[in-house]
């Protein structure tokens, strides 16, 4: 079944995509689905099974996606992470408006597909403040901070690819941001609306 255009939010680490997106589902409920991915890393305090991710083993993973199960998949930062095609499919089988937050590597791979979505790019102000974001969240070893740093630089220069981001949002001040984001998503969002009435 085809939903509504979906939208994908990637982003280095720490620039705030689940925070503009906790907020984006908070304030339209019902209007936006969350694309559950697949990891293979440890989940974090209060994270859970079947919501933010579906936390499984390497092997697990590996096996689904020989079987054809994930629409992409990356490894990054020593982990695997993946969307499959059943995560979609239950967003856009309630209609509502599929968000998937992926790494770069997720959105070159989501480019060769039929997907279509809104492609946003969430970054930081500068790496200095993203490390003190990073640090302040308390979720990363020195070591996988280290190694989100460098991803955050590979992808800062990765996005500046002309066309690969229909939107880049600086978040620096987080209302601005979200409103940055609504404004590129609010033709969708009132399609979505319409489309409830009827
Ligand atoms: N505009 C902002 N100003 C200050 N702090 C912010 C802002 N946006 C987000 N943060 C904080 O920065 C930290 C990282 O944000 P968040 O977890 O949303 O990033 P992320 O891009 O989803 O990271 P990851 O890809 O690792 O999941 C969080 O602690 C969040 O509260
Ligand atoms: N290519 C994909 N990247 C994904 C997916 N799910 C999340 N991510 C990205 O991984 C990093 C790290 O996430 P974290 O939760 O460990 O902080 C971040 O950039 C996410 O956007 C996915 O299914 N595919």
């Amino acid at each position: 079944m085809q939903g509504p255009r979906p939208v994908v939010l990637s982003g280095p680490s720490g620039a705030g995509k689940s925070t503009l997106l906790k907020k984006l589902l908070k304030d339209y409920e019902n209007i936006f689905g969350f694309s559950v991915s697949h990891t293979t890393r440890q989940p974090r305090p209060g994270e859970v099974n079947g919501k933010d991710y579906h936390f499984v083993t390497r092997e697990e993973m590996q096996k689904e996606i020989a079987a054809g199960e994930f629409i992409e998949h990356a490894e990054f930062s020593g982990n695997m992470y993946g969307t499959s095609k059943g995560a979609v499919q239950a967003v856009q089988a309630q209609n509502q408006i599929c968000v998937l937050d992926i790494d770069i590597q997720g959105v070159k791979n989501i480019k060769k597909t039929d997907l279509n979505p809104i492609y946003i790019s969430v970054q930081p102000p500068s790496i200095d403040i993203l490390e003190k974001r990073l640090r302040d969240r308390k979720t990363e070893t020195e070591e996988s901070l280290l190694k989100r740093l460098t991803a955050a630089r590979v992808d800062l220069e990765l996005s500046k690819e002309p066309g690969l981001f229909d939107l880049v949002i600086i978040n620096d001040d987080l209302e601005k941001a979200y409103s940055e984001l609504k404004e590129i998503l609010l033709e969708e969002i009132k399609k979505t609306q319409e489309s409830r009435k009827s």
